[in-house]
This record gives structure tokens, C-alpha cells and sequence, in this order.
């Protein structure tokens, strides 16, 4: 007799291995870390005996689940925004929320409850991806936890990293100091095409394939993303990141909701492995993974629950089922899919799609012993049928609940005994996750009541000088000043000619001013659109008092460069009116009397208000501001309009 640590007996034994062989009562040897048998009871138990031998009274034994893709230390973000679109999820929520709160102390809190959760549900190797990522290994590690920790690297500065050079350096030391280890394996992620730099990817693949790592990103998860890709680059995201070169590396990527099967193909060839997610995919209505088609060109596609922040759990049984019946759903056919092949996905092939399978994803001799035991005895397991051999595959995919998971054992080691978790206090966990919810409620409550700190929280904004002087003149024509632009104690620095379409959005109260959307399209000499430019502009309330001369403001103004669509604007700040003004503008910044001004020459298209002659400036003297009020009336005088007939209003009140 062989003399092995644990024996796990009397079990139906799925190993999910190339035959998909089932044992039944079947039984399961091991030793240290690793499988040594596998097989039918009598066999095994008249090979081996062992320290600890467990009857699993007929339970099932598995291999554990494989979460392919998530971001597990938002847990503690759960909940947090929810019904968005991803870029308003993203930009507007979650990325101010990781500036203020994530930090190493988040991180490791924020794993440790993934962790529980994901070996309740019977998972034994997560793919992870975030910042802090040596505290999402270490705490995974401490818990005894399977997992591809991918440190992230974005373009712009991040909770820990100031730059992508110290992302870069960052990740390098990282993945030195973890490569090796027993549980965990390091990574690099490059977060997604759309916000690195083609160096960045580049200098990402070349560190994945210097150390043999795996490189993990999400590619064309939305619509939107691959239609920019087009625009910028003429071509979709996969043929955009072979030209980079990053499918030297073993990719790992995620989503894939948006790729054609030219895609398909060029990802089979470079061994590509793709994480779906579909909870993450249909809740942020980013649309259908085409799964059975990637199956269908020899891809290997695991599963995964993305982030808890965007699903909102880390159940792979729920995910293994939804991604079941989506693939049926969306085809019409409901011989797509087998139970046998999504169980595959969260195993064996999710170990191929991940790049472990020599280590992981099936119950075989010589891989490491990440085994569980679902109990099949509650009710909405039974009965069970033994006419179609593969029954049990179904009862797993399409009854069992996480819930049924009793034990969960990682690399030889028990994590969970009979519902118990042996490496973690979920219930101090738990209060500490709490009390870090109130804060964060805090912090989102006083940023909600401030349009102002929305706009400065997607991307900042720079305030511009608080005096403006303006004055406007309603005229039947622009040509007499044109001309007089020509006089000689006018000097004009330099000229424009754009269309600008401004969407103002008013809110609730009146305190909290305006936000303008302001899209210039520049027109050439031709008549021909050179340019485009968007920008935000906050504009606070005027200040109440008035100036002699009815041309001086005080009012707050901050810009911003528009870098998303209106529609994201629009679903952000959720304004409670909108109005839109479009105009043909002439601009010029003109020298008179040793001072700068603009003057632009507008015609106000829609709604039809007219033409105006404009005079502008700004300055933060209040001094300053009164000596170019009346440089202005002169100005006024000298080009042949009469500041009595002025027009006090902007645009926008004009037409309110
Ligand atoms: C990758 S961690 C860094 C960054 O990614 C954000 N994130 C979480 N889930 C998704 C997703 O599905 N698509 C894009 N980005 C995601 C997370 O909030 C972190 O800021
Ligand atoms: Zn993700």
C-alpha cells in the first residue's frame, strides 16, 4: 500500500480531463500538493492509504472553478453605482472613488473578502487585475488562495503609481519578488488599448515575455471602444494590438464582446486566451460575447465575474449558468453549449485560457490538488437521473447553487471544511468593510451635491479669470465691421472662423450654475471643416452687483476639455434642462489701445436670434476689469455700434 496524506472516497468524481472521465463511487489520492490518483473507489483504495481518508457520501468531487477575470479587491465597491453605462460607471464613479479610498489597506481587505466569497462558491484560482496588486498577492497568499495577480498600468496616474514609468518599474519589481511562488502567479495588465499608449503595450508585452508571464487586458469590451478604434486607427482592436505586438505574450484577454471572425482567428493562432463575462457584459449592457462562435474557431474561452463592482458577485455557478443560457438565447439553439462544455469553460479550458493548464483545471495525476465537494442532497438538486451519463454535469450547471459547495481544498490544502472558511474571519471583515462604506457614502454624497466637483472628478478643470467683460450688440449686418476691423488704431493679432454647437445643461438650482458643452468645428479657407475641438465650461451665477458701465461680470468659470461623447455628459450630470445653440462665429483677437480683446462677429442659427457684434475679455482685477470696460465702450464706438442698444444677456438666457 502507497501511503498518501488524504484519500477523498465514495464520490462522483468529475475530473473534467480530455475523456471527461466520471468515476462513480470514485475516489481521489493525494499527496503534498499534488493529484496522485484518481479512479474508481475499489481501485484507489486497494493502492493507497492515507493520514485522513474522507467519505464523500456520494457528493460530487471536482475540479475548483476558475474565476478568469475579475478585479477582486472591489468588493468594497459593490453596490456602489449601479444601472450606468460603463464609461459613466468608470469615469464618473469608480476611478474618482479608487483615487480617494485605494490603498494598501483597501486592497487587502478587499481581497480577503473575495477570497470567502469565491471559495464559497467553490473557486480555487482567481485572474485578477488592479492597483496594489502585490497586496491583492499577498493577501491572496495569506489565505491560501490560487491566483494570476496582473498589477495594473494605465496611461494616466493611478492610485499607486504617479506615472506609467513608475507603473512599469513597479510591475517589474513585482513580478521578481512573486515569480515562483507556489499559489500565485505574477502578471502584468495593461488595462485596455483605450487608455495606454502604444509604448505602454509594447513596453507591457516585452516585460510578459522577458519574465514568461501572462499578460492580462480587456479588449473590445464595449461597442463604442472598437468604433473608436476604427476612427483612430482605421482598423478594430485585435489587428490594432498584433501591430503592437502584444500576442507574443500569453494573453489573457478579457471580454471580447465586439470582435469579428477575422479577430477570432488571429487570436486562435497566437494561442490567445479569452475570459467572458457575461453577468458584467449584460448588466453594463455592453452587449453578447459571440462564445460559440470563438469555440468554434479553437479558441479557449474561460469565465469570469469581472469586478463585484460591476456584476455584482463573484458566484461562477450563476456565471457558468448565465453563460449557458446567453449562448442559447442569443442563437436560438439550445443544443449550443452543453452543460459538459460551460463546466469546461470554469475548468480545464479555463485553465487553457488562462495559460495553467499544466498545473490546474482537471482531477489528474501529477496537477495540483484544487479540488472541490458540492453536496448534492438539497432539494433543488434532486432527483437525480442515471439513464443519461451525463447528467451530472447538468445537475452542477443548471441546479447546484454555490451554497452546495461544503469543501474547497487549494494545492493539498483544506481552505473550507464543511461550510467552514479555515483562513479567514469573514465577520471582522465584514465590520471593517462596513465602516469603510460609510465614508465612501460620505464622500459620493457631498460630490453629488456640487456640479462643480462632478466636473473636476472626470477629469479636472481649470478656473478661469472671475471678471468678464463683455458687451453685445444686436446689428442687421457684420460686413460694415468687417471693414471697420481694417481702421488703423485696430491691430488684429490673429482670426478665426468656427461653428460653434453648445448644449447648456441646467440643474435644479440655479446656485449650482450651468454646465456648457461646447463643440467648435474650425472652417478653413474653403469653407472646409479642419478641426474639432470639444470643451466643458462651468459657469457659476453672476455675482448680484452691477458694474456703471453694464459690460462687468463676476462669475466663477471653470474649462474643462470634453474628452467623452455628450451622451456621457448627459448621463453623468443628469441636468434636469437642456438647451442648444448653434452659431457661425468670426473671431478675432484684436490689439486696441495697448489692450487685448476678442470681438466676435456671430450669426445665431438656431434658434434664429440674429447677428451680434461681441466684445470679450477676462482678468482677476476687479481694477483691471473696470479700465477695460470702458476701453471696450470706446472700442464699441470706434467699430460704429451703439452700446445702448446692447443685449445684457448671454445666448442662453436670451432664449430661456
Ligand atoms: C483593471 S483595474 C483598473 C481599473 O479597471 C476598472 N475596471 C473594473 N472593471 C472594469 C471593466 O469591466 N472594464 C473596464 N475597466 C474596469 C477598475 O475600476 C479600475 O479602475
Ligand atoms: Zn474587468
Amino acid at each position: 500500500m502507497k501511503k498518501v496524506d488524504t484519500l477523498l472516497t465514495n464520490a462522483i468524481v468529475l475530473t473534467m480531463d480530455n475523456d471527461l472521465s466520471l468515476y462513480e463511487p470514485g475516489a481521489v489520492a493525494i499527496q503534498g500538493d499534488q493529484i496522485v490518483a484518481v479512479g474508481l473507489n475499489e481501485e484507489i483504495l486497494s493502492t493507497y492509504s492515507a493520514d485522513e481518508t474522507i467519505d464523500c457520501k456520494r457528493d460530487i468531487v471536482m475540479p475548483g472553478l476558475i474565476n478568469a477575470h475579475t478585479h477582486v479587491p472591489m468588493t468594497l465597491l459593490r453596490g456602489l453605482a449601479d444601472d450606468l453605462r460603463l464609461d459613466v460607471w468608470l469615469l464618473g464613479y469608480m476611478m474618482p472613488v479608487e483615487r480617494e479610498f485605494v490603498n494598501p489597506g483597501f486592497v487587502q481587505l478587499g481581497t480577503k473578502l473575495a477570497c470567502a466569497e469565491m471559495i464559497r462558491s467553490g473557486v480555487t484560482t482567481f485572474v485578477d487585475m488592479y492597483y496594489y496588486e502585490d497586496d491583492v498577492a499577498s493577501a491572496a497568499a495569506e489565505v491560501g488562495m490560487r491566483g494570476i495577480c496582473a498589477q495594473t498600468v494605465l496611461k494616466f496616474p493611478t492610485p499607486d503609481s504617479a506615472s506609467y514609468e513608475e507603473a512599469l518599474s513597479m510591475t517589474r519589481e513585482f513580478i521578481q519578488r512573486w515569480k515562483g511562488h507556489p499559489l500565485i502567479v505574477p502578471s502584468v495588465a495593461p488595462h485596455a488599448p483605450y487608455t495606454c499608449t502604444e509604448d505602454l503595450m509594447r513596453a507591457c508585452a516585452a516585460m510578459a515575455i522577458e519574465f514568461d508571464v501572462p499578460l492580462h487586458t480587456h479588449i473590445s469590451e464595449t461597442a463604442g471602444e472598437v468604433e473608436n478604434m476604427r476612427k483612430e486607427q482605421g482598423m478594430p482592436v485585435v489587428p490594432y494590438l498584433k501591430k503592437l505586438n502584444l500576442f507574443d505574450a500569453k494573453v489573457i484577454a478579457a471580454h471580447c464582446v465586439h470582435i469579428d471572425e477575422g479577430e477570432m482567428r488571429t487570436l486562435q493562432h497566437y494561442n490567445i486566451g479569452v475570459a467572458h463575462n457575461p453577468s458584467s457584459n449584460l448588466k453594463l449592457a455592453s452587449g453578447i460575447a459571440p462564445v460559440q462562435k470563438m469555440l468554434e474557431t479553437g479558441l479557449n474561452v474561460g469565465i469570469g465575474t469581472d469586478g463585484p463592482a460591476s456584476n455584482n458577485d463573484l458566484d461562477m455557478f450563476e456565471e457558468i449558468r448565465l453563460a449557458n443560457f446567453i449562448a442559447k438565447g442569443s442563437s436560438g439553439d439550445p443544443t449550443v453549449l452543453p452543460a459538459t462544455t460551460s463546466l469546461l469553460m470554469a475548468t480545464r479550458m479555463g485553465a487553457q485560457a488562462i495559460h495553467l493548464d499544466h498545473l490546474i483545471g482537471s482531477l489528474q495525476p501529477g496537477k495540483r490538488a484544487d479540488i472541490i465537494r458540492i453536496n448534492l442532497s438539497p432539494l433543488h438538486n434532486s432527483p437525480r437521473f442515471r439513464r443519461d451519463p451525463l447528467g451530472a454535469y447538468a445537475q452542477v450547471v443548471y441546479a447546484a447553487k454555490a451554497t452546495d459547495v461544503s469543501d474547497v481544498m487549494i494545492n493539498g490544502k483544506w481552505v473550507m471544511r464543511d461550510h467552514d472558511l479555515l483562513t479567514l474571519n469573514e465577520k471582522e471583515l465584514l465590520a471593517q468593510s462596513e465602516e469603510l462604506a460609510h465614508r465612501i457614502d460620505a464622500f459620493l454624497i457631498e460630490r453629488e451635491k456640487s456640479i462643480l466637483a462632478k466636473l473636476i472628478a472626470v477629469g479636472g478643470a481649470t478656473e478661469e479669470q472671475s471678471f468678464e467683460i463683455q458687451a453685445k450688440v444686436p446689428v442687421k449686418d457684420l460686413q460694415p465691421f468687417l471693414e471697420a476691423l481694417k481702421k488703423p488704431e485696430i491691430e488684429i493679432v490673429y482670426q478665426r472662423h468656427y461653428r460653434e454647437y453648445d448644449t447648456y445643461f441646467s440643474f435644479d438650482s440655479p446656485d449650482e450654475g450651468r454646465i456648457r458643452y461646447r463643440e467648435d468645428h474650425f472652417v478653413g479657407p474653403r469653407g472646409e471643416i479642419t478641426n474639432v475641438r470639444s470643451r466643458l465650461t462651468h459657469i457659476g451665477l453672476a455675482s448680484e452687483r452691477q458694474f456703471p458701465e453694464k459690460i462687468i461680470l463676476s462669475r466663477s468659470r471653470f474649462l474643462a476639455p470634453a474628452t467623452q461623447s455628450l451622451r456621457f455628459y448627459r448621463e453623468y450630470f443628469k441636468p434636469i434642462e437642456e438647451f442648444d445653440i448653434e452659431k457661425d462665429r468670426l473671431r478675432f483677437l484684436i490689439r486696441f489701445k495697448d489692450t487685448e480683446l476678442y470681438i466676435n462677429l456671430d450669426t445665431v442659427n438656431r434658434p434664429k436670434l440674429g447677428k451680434f457684434l461681441e466684445v470679450k475679455s477676462r482678468t482677476w482685477s476687479r481694477k483691471d476689469a473696470e479700465r477695460k470696460a470702458l476701453i471696450v465702450s470706446e472700442l464699441i464706438s470706434y467699430l460704429g455700434a451703439s452700446l445702448q442698444e446692447s443685449e445684457m444677456q448671454d445666448y442662453f438666457q436670451m432664449i430661456q
